[in-house]
C-alpha cells in the first residue's frame, strides 16, 4: 500500500525507508535520529550511535572543525542548508568520502536541529584519483607521461632561467627492444620496460624528473646539473642497467642517450632537439653509450 504522506507518523516510515542516510542531531551535535541506510554505511548500530556526538565518525583531525561548524549552523551562522565533502570513518575503520547535505529544522517544541543526508562517493573520489592520476602519468611505469613531462620541462627551465641555475636533459632510449619483444613476447617486453624504469628511478637523484616520453624512450631532466654532471649521473645510470638482470632470466638491456644543456634564452624544443640529435649519434656509434651535444 502506498504511504500516505498526509499522516505525520508516516514521515518516519518513509525516513526509515529512505536507501539514503539520514541522521538528526540535536543542537550539542548528538545523534537524535538515524536511520538504518546511515546505520549500514558506518557499520554501526542504532543504539551505538543515538545519544553520541556526531564527530565519532569524523577523523580526529576534522572533529574540532566540525564540531564549530555544527554549531555555527544551529545557531544560524551558516546557510540554512549546507553541502559538503568529507573523509568520514566507519567502525570498521574504512574511510570513506561522502557528499553531506545538511538542513536545519525545527522540531515540535521550537529547539533547532540538524537533518543531515549522507552520500557515499567513495567510488567517485577514487576514480577522479585515478584519472587524475592517468592524466598524467604513464600505467605501464608509473612514470610521468609525455605531456607532464614536456610540462614539467617548461616549469623547470622556468625555474632555471629565474635562478640562473644550470639544467640538463637526457633522452635515453633502450638499444634493441624490439628484439626483446619478438624473442620473449610483448609481456616480457612490458616487464622489462617497468624494470628499467624502477632501475633509472632508484639511480638518479630526489630532485630530477623522470618521464616516458612513449615506447622505450624516456626523457631526464637534471635541474641544476652542468653538461659534465649530468654526463656522470647518465653515465652511472647507463652501466647500472648493463649490470641489472631483467625479468626473464638471462634477459639484460642497455640504452643509449643523448645531452644537452639549456641554453640562455633556449626553449624546451630547442634544448630537445640537441639532446635527440645527441641521441641519434650514439644509436650511429654503436648504442650503449651517452653522448652530450
Ligand atoms: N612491450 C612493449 N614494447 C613496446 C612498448 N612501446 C614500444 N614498444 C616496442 O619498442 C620497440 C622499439 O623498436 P625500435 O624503435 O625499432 O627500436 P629498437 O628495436 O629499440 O632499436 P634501436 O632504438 O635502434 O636500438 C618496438 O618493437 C615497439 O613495439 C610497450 O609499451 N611495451
Amino acid at each position: 500500500m502506498p504511504l500516505n504522506l498526509t499522516h505525520p507518523d508516516n514521515i518516519p516510515r518513509l525516513i526509515r525507508a529512505a536507501p539514503l542516510g539520514i541522521c538528526i542531531t540535536d543542537a550539542e551535535g548528538l545523534f537524535e535520529m538515524v536511520n538504518p541506510a546511515y546505520c549500514d554505511f558506518y557499520g554501526y548500530r542504532e543504539e551505538e550511535l543515538i545519544g553520541r556526538h556526531f564527530t565519532m565518525l569524523v577523523p580526529e583531525a576534522d572533529r574540532a572543525r566540525l564540531g564549530e561548524l555544527h554549531e555555527r549552523f544551529i545557531r544560524g551562522q551558516a546557510d540554512q542548508e549546507i553541502r559538503q565533502e568529507w573523509e568520514v570513518v566507519r567502525k570498521d575503520g574504512e574511510r570513506r568520502s561522502i557528499i553531506a547535505e545538511a538542513a536545519r529544522i525545527v522540531d515540535e517544541r521550537g529547539e533547532v536541529k540538524q537533518a543531515t543526508f549522507v552520500t557515499d562517493i567513495t567510488e567517485r573520489k577514487r576514480l577522479e584519483r585515478r584519472l587524475e592520476f592517468l592524466a598524467r602519468h604513464d600505467e605501464l611505469t608509473g612514470l610521468l607521461n609525455r605531456r607532464a613531462g614536456l610540462a614539467r620541462l617548461d616549469e623547470e627551465i622556468a625555474r632555471t632561467h629565474r635562478h640562473d641555475i644550470p639544467l640538463c636533459v637526457a633522452i635515453c632510449d633502450l638499444d634493441h627492444f624490439k628484439q626483446i619483444n619478438d624473442r620473449h613476447g610483448h609481456g616480457v617486453g612490458d616487464e622489462a620496460l617497468a624494470a628499467v624504469a624502477e632501475v633509472m628511478q632508484s639511480e638518479l637523484r630526489r630532485y630530477d624528473v623522470l618521464a616516458r616520453l612513449g615506447g622505450e624512450e624516456f626523457l631526464v631532466i637534471l635541474p641544476g646539473a652542468t653538461l659534465s654532471e649530468a654526463e656522470r649521473s647518465i653515465e652511472r645510470l647507463r652501466r647500472r642497467l648493463v649490470e641489472t638482470r631483467l625479468a626473464s632470466p638471462g634477459l639484460s638491456l642497455t640504452l643509449s642517450a643523448g645531452l644537452a644543456a639549456l641554453k640562455e634564452g633556449d626553449a624546451g624544443d630547442a634544448l630537445l632537439e640537441r639532446a635527440d640529435r645527441a641521441l641519434y649519434r650514439a644509436k650511429r656509434e654503436g648504442r650503449n653509450r651517452v653522448t652530450p651535444a
